[in-house]
């Protein structure tokens, strides 16, 4: 045997006992042994009572005797042995029959009640818990996320009862680095961080905003199957400018308001060296930062971790797939994309991310990026803040702002719109092909603004209100079908029910949330162990989103999946977001896949998707095993 063969050899023995030792028992859940059929326990280190109060480990009614044995629980719990699959539709009758009850109640009320009986599901069996929410993903999601979990948060001092996640804060300085060892997993895949600043179009809602990791996280358990135990919510508590929370004596967080400037970035800074000093392979999102922190932050970390802002990339990213799916509605190729007229209603961090991604987009399309083709991109845009169209004429413009700003009076094309021009002003003149809001404020898609977008001449309009929660949406899918015309491509940032347009006409109404697209972006990072998250990683990503959906679908108006469909698409995003990242020659493989498997297993998509799906953790009971040593 060679020398090179024997080290190789030894590499893998090393390897392998490294693995080993991540994948402590204790968070490897349900692995299958090598015989069919036959689960390999797992070691846990706590028995009786303690392991019943364990969310992770408690089966409720459902230990086997011998369980009940081993871990000395007999006689702690009701006789009678009840299977999962009981467990399951004990909990859904429950929760049917809460429905039944409430149903003429007070619909923000209702929606907090089942909130609160899978929130209590979730403190006290985490595996039940995420056999329900991946079960009924489409009727869950708008509880667990957008747009209860905003009502959640805003209530959140109120409802809470348990701790989810970790809380760092400024009195936490020199110390997190120590501190991140309290967190109780050994392996940490995803973590998902929020300062509180800027939650959904809700606003700065200080340590409340808790809920919204909290949510994430969870869908990135039933979309893109990472293990619940080795997920991270984290609030980074800087205070609060809320003036309403600060006085409310309720209030969870610290009572005073937010640090800024150097001592807010050292603090992040220290964060992140304290989880990355932890767990060296943890991919950490952030997640409703305000504006004035999202970019600078997405920046400053971006090329050094395996980290990203899930509203300036993400968001960009779905509305990416969702525009190339509203060109190929309207009977043209995906690269008419480059012809669209695009209204931009908001200027912070989400409707900036999605502007840059489709204006990179467009630019590829034209054949690359050069001056030119920039020049011949932001032509395409028209955007929108807080006063009015963003001109040239305006002071201190953000660079990033600026590179859109359009002439003022212009002559051509968009007649004389004049700095701060209204919305309508600026679609009448346009004459736009898609309208699409990212201003966090409810209602801006007026009547006159929707009719003015029918007037277009664009044969099939796209309007895309999505700000969140649903109260903050532009507008809902039956003002936009009725003023704007049947015809038109609609998606919005929390769901609304399709509209009936009379004569067996619906007009569907998709969802255009970034959920279809950051948990993929985070397995399939996770899965090809990539140094950090390329703009080509997030463009493959966007590209696979938009080839979901058929010609008969997109004819149809629908240009994204169904929510229940999001494990199939989570796996072809992270799918995606694997091969770019090979390609791009940024990928490192992942356990025991080295760089080597991982590039053969790129060359076949379905050998890929497979690989992925096989790695997505399900819920499932496995057995439990006290040690006696
Ligand atoms: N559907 C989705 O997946 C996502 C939706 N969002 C939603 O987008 C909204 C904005 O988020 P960010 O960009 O992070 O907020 P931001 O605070 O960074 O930006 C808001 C922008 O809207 C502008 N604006 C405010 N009032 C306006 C008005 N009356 N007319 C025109 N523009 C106005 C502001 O000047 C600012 O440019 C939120 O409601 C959020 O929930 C954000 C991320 C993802
Ligand atoms: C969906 C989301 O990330 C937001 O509204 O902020
Ligand atoms: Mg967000």
């Amino acid at each position: 045997m060679s020398q090179s063969v024997q080290g190789s050899q030894l590499r893998k023995i090393v390897a392998r006992a490294v693995q080993q030792w991540i994948w402590s028992p204790s968070v490897d859940v349900g692995r299958r042994s090598l015989h069919k059929n036959v689960k390999r326990p797992v070691i846990v280190n706590k028995r009786s009572t303690d392991i019943l109060h364990d969310p992770w480990f408690n089966k409720g009614t459902a230990y086997p005797l011998a369980e009940r044995d081993r871990l000395g629980l007999r006689g702690l719990l009701p006789p009678r042995i009840m299977t999962f699959d009981q467990q399951y539709e004990r909990f859904m009758g429950n929760f049917r029959s809460l429905e039944k009850h409430t149903k003429d109640g007070a619909e923000d009320m209702t929606a907090l009640a089942k909130w609160r009986i899978l929130n209590r599901l979730h403190d006290r069996n985490e595996t039940l818990y995420y056999r329900v929410l991946i079960s009924n993903i489409e009727q869950f999601a708008p509880i667990i996320y957008t747009p209860t979990i905003g009502l959640v948060c805003q209530r959140y001092s109120g409802l809470y009862r348990r701790p989810r996640g970790m809380y760092f804060t400024a009195r936490d300085r020199g110390e997190m680095m120590s501190i991140v060892y309290n967190w109780p997993s050994t392996q940490v895949d995803m973590i998902v961080v929020t300062d509180g600043s800027r939650i959904l179009g809700l606003g700065d809602l200080g340590v409340q905003g808790i809920g919204i990791p909290i949510g994430k996280l969870d869908l990135y358990v039933a979309a893109a199957g990472i293990n619940p135990q080795r997920v991270m919510p984290v609030m980074i508590d800087v205070g609060t400018n809320n003036q309403a929370l600060l006085d409310n004596p309720q209030y969870m967080g610290l009572q005073h308001t937010r640090i800024e400037g150097d001592d807010y970035i050292s603090l992040i800074d220290e964060f992140m060296e304290a989880v990355f000093t932890r767990w060296p392979n943890v991919i950490v999102q952030f997640e409703d930062f305000q504006n004035k922190w999202a970019f600078k932050l997405l920046q400053r970390y971006r090329n050094q971790y395996r980290t990203f802002n899930d509203d300036v990339q993400g968001t960009a990213g779905v509305a990416l797939g969702g525009l190339l799916g509203a060109v190929r509605a309207m009977g043209k190729p995906m690269e008419d994309l480059v012809k669209q007229k695009i209204v931009v209603v908001g200027a912070g961090s989400a409707g900036l991310g999605v502007v840059n991604m489709v204006k990179s987009a467009m630019q590829r399309l034209l054949g690359g990026h050069s001056s030119e083709t920039h020049k011949k991109a932001i032509d395409q845009f028209w955007i929108l803040d807080k006063d009015g169209l963003v001109t040239k004429a305006r002071d201190n413009l953000a660079s990033d702002v600026e590179q859109y700003a359009r002439e003022v009076e212009e002559s051509e094309g968009s007649g004389s719109l004049k700095d701060g021009a209204t919305l309508l002003e600026v679609v009448q003149k346009v004459k736009p092909d898609v309208l699409l809001g990212l201003s966090g404020v409810g209602g801006l898609f007026t009547q006159q603004v929707l009719e003015a977008m029918k007037e277009s001449g664009c044969p099939r309009p796209a309007i895309f209100p999505l700000s969140n929660p649903t109260a903050n949406a532009e507008c809902t899918a039956k003002e936009a079908f009725q003023h704007a015309g049947p015809n038109i491509v609609f998606a919005s940032g929390s769901p609304f029910r399709d509209v009936d347009l009379g004569g067996g006409q619906t007009g569907h109404s998709n969802q255009g949330n970034n959920m279809y697209f950051f948990p993929g972006i985070g397995l399939g990072t996770l899965m090809a162990g990539a140094h950090h998250i390329s703009d080509g990683m997030l463009h493959a990503a966007a590209e696979e989103l938009a080839a979901i959906m058929t010609p008969e679908q997109l004819e149809e108006g629908i240009i994204y999946p169904a929510v229940s469909r999001i494990r199939e698409i989570t796996a072809r995003v992270a799918a995606a977001i694997v091969k770019e990242a090979v390609k791009e020659d940024i990928a490192e493989g992942y356990r025991d896949t080295d760089i080597k498997e991982l590039r053969r297993l790129v060359q076949d998509d379905a050998v890929l998707l497979k690989y992925i799906e096989d790695h997505m953790w399900m819920p499932d009971y496995s057995p439990l095993v006290y040690p006696h040593v």
